[in-house]
């Protein structure tokens, strides 16, 4: 039956006029508006497991006071039991309890129950969910204590490095060996540190390493987080501001990456000399809201985010360590998760990419907003189609195919290229 008497009121009651005489903007004379308390009863049910909607209500009056109790799934995997009742004398009250317990989805570990709740003075705090969270949570105070945390295994590659006392950091993904360069490694699953994110993506371990290559203490990262796993820019480069808070001086960040300039070969290695934005020309920043002044100013300059003195070290350290046809160019990052289509292929050539991707660009801006050196590279794990001819298409088991083909040689140039880079004072 339709709650069309008003709304659980009695007609003539106050509340009467609420329900009925100026809803239908009348004077009040209705047929049914003798005074008399008029009682009612409605429910509803939606259970779905498709969408997983599972909410309920139901109310019920006796022309006095309403009663009644709904339900609600929420996303956190509880229902939400709400009871009330309601008189015209002494309003609404409700009594809100919850059933079972609150889970948050491994990838959100640190987005919805840590981000979005957790107390300000922490990453992101409340505002994470303005996209400004990490920038605008007081990050400052957040830091990782060794000592909090037993150590894990190892994971993948994602890595800053800096020198000295302090540490460096390298920063890969689809090169699991990479943190085997690291010796006597302390290691943490992503997943056993508080607030931080986790990994989705196939080839990215998830683990955060804390130790040496050669004699520079390195903290790396095996495995990034990326926009298209649903994470906000601000939270897949919260780890770069972590390695600054770390005391890291230098970050360096590999990729694995298409080749966009037809003279690209897989298996070659791009020392990326500058980077197209793609996602931050249309607005998506991971300095966008707020800006944290203790990283650094509001306005960043990009055109020397890359400096061509590391890129020549690393040529030569990569020529030393057999690197063949070491290529320098422009890299670009979508959003992904899809790789490009033919017509996207060719716009990029005519911009002047070389490679592209879908991470580093964010990781990179955030770096050069808190005053860490940069050196990138990429893998080309292949060839981007660009006719239609082609009966090529990439995928991601041969990205991470050719990555694992191609990690050895890798390891032996970051095992060398640190050391140099740290030893050079570039
Ligand atoms: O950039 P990384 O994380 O190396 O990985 C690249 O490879 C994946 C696509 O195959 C995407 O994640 C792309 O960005
Ligand atoms: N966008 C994009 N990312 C990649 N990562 C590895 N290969 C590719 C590619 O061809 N395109």
């Amino acid at each position: 039956e339709p709650p069309s008497s008003g709304y659980g009121t009695p007609l003539g009651s106050p509340l009467g006029n609420y329900g009925n005489q100026n809803y239908e903007g009348g004077n009040g004379h209705h047929d049914n508006d003798h005074g008399e308390p008029k009682s009612y009863e409605f429910g509803y049910q939606v259970k779905d497991e498709y969408t997983g909607n599972n909410y309920n209500r139901k109310e019920a009056s006796d022309g006095n006071q309403v009663r009644g109790e709904y339900r609600v799934q929420l996303p956190d995997g509880r229902t939400q039991i709400v009871t009330y009742y309601a008189d015209w004398q002494t309003g609404f009250h409700a009594d809100v309890k919850y059933e079972g317990t609150a889970q948050y989805p491994e990838q959100y570990n640190n987005y919805q129950g840590g981000y979005n709740n957790g107390p300000s003075g922490q990453y992101g705090g409340s505002n994470y969910a303005q996209n400004n969270g990490y920038n605008g949570g007081g990050s400052a105070t957040s830091s990782v204590s060794i000592k909090d945390y037993s150590s894990g295994s190892g994971g993948q590659y994602n890595s800053g490095y800096n020198s000295g006392s302090n540490y460096d950091s390298y920063s890969g993904n689809n090169f699991g060996s990479l943190g085997d360069a690291v010796t006597n490694a302390t290691k943490f699953d992503y997943k056993d540190i508080p607030n931080f994110p986790v990994s989705t993506v196939m080839g990215h371990a998830g683990r955060l390493l804390f130790g040496h290559i050669g004699s520079t203490p390195v903290v790396c990262m095996q495995g990034r987080f990326h926009f298209y796993e649903g994470y906000s820019l601000s939270a897949c480069t919260m780890p770069v501001r972590l390695m600054k808070l770390l005391g890291v001086t230098t970050l360096v960040v590999s990729n694995a990456a298409g080749g966009i300039n037809p003279s690209y070969r897989t298996g070659q290695i791009m020392l990326i000399k500058d980077q197209i934005n793609f996602l931050g020309l249309a607005g998506v920043n991971p300095l966008r809201g707020h800006n944290d002044e203790r990283f650094g100013d509001r306005f960043v300059a990009m055109n020397d985010v890359f400096d061509p003195e590391i890129n020549k070290l690393a040529k030569s350290v990569g020529e030393m360590t057999g690197l063949k046809e070491i290529q320098e160019g422009v890299y670009a990052s979508v959003g992904g998760p899809t790789y490009e289509t033919v017509a996207e292929v060719n716009l990029m050539r005519v911009l002047g990419v070389d490679a592209v991707g879908m991470s580093t660009v964010h990781e990179t801006v955030v770096a050069k907003h808190c005053g860490l050196k940069v050196f990138a590279f990429s893998l080309i794990t292949n060839e981007c189609v660009a006719s239609y001819s082609s009966k090529e298409t990439p995928d991601g088991e041969e990205v991470l195919q050719v990555a694992k083909e191609n990690e050895g040689k890798l390891k032996g140039f970051v095992e060398k290229m640190i050391p140099h880079l740290a030893k050079s004072k570039l």
